[in-house]
């Protein structure tokens, strides 16, 4: 999978993303304090990651700030992206099973090594529901997206 990870701090758990998931298989794209040159404020970062994702450039974005409060915020100001902060596995795979959420926000304060791996696990196997009324809550985002009635 190609996937953008943005993080405003370049913090271990944020440079053991990346190589998770590199050694995971996946193509990544790294933004902000993770890739010298790119803007590292956190707006700034996760909107870019966030846009890969809406663009069409990733399949997929991991946004990190320090609470990962900024980081969800600003990546769900994009257009097509459903940004979910995880802080827990069990988070993770409702995000995906539930609210088909493309893009993954974590907290660097709050996710050791260990967590990011269980996040990580849940996130990738976890696939969205085709239950009626989960389709109709994420197509009702894409409404609000689109500022539809
Ligand atoms: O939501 C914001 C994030 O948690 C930032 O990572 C946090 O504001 C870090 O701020 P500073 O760079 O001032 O330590």
């Amino acid at each position: 999978m190609r996937i953008s990870v943005s993080s405003d701090m370049d913090e271990p758990v944020a440079r053991g993303l990346v190589a998770e998931l590199r050694a995971r298989g996946h193509d990544v794209t790294a933004h902000g304090a993770l890739h010298p040159g790119s803007d590292p404020q956190w707006a700034a970062c996760s909107e870019a990651a966030a846009r890969d994702v809406a663009t069409g450039a990733a399949d997929q974005a991991v946004v990190c700030c320090w609470t990962g409060t900024g980081a969800s915020i600003a990546a769900n100001k994009v257009p097509g992206v459903r940004a979910a902060l995880c802080t827990d596995a069990y988070t993770a795979d409702g995000a995906r099973r539930w609210n088909d959420a493309n893009v993954l926000a974590l907290s660097l304060r709050l996710t050791s090594e260990p967590l990011l791996k269980e996040i990580l696990d849940a996130w990738f196997t976890a696939e969205a529901s085709e239950d009626a009324e989960d389709r109709e809550n994420v197509a009702r985002i894409g409404r609000l997206d689109r500022r539809e009635p």
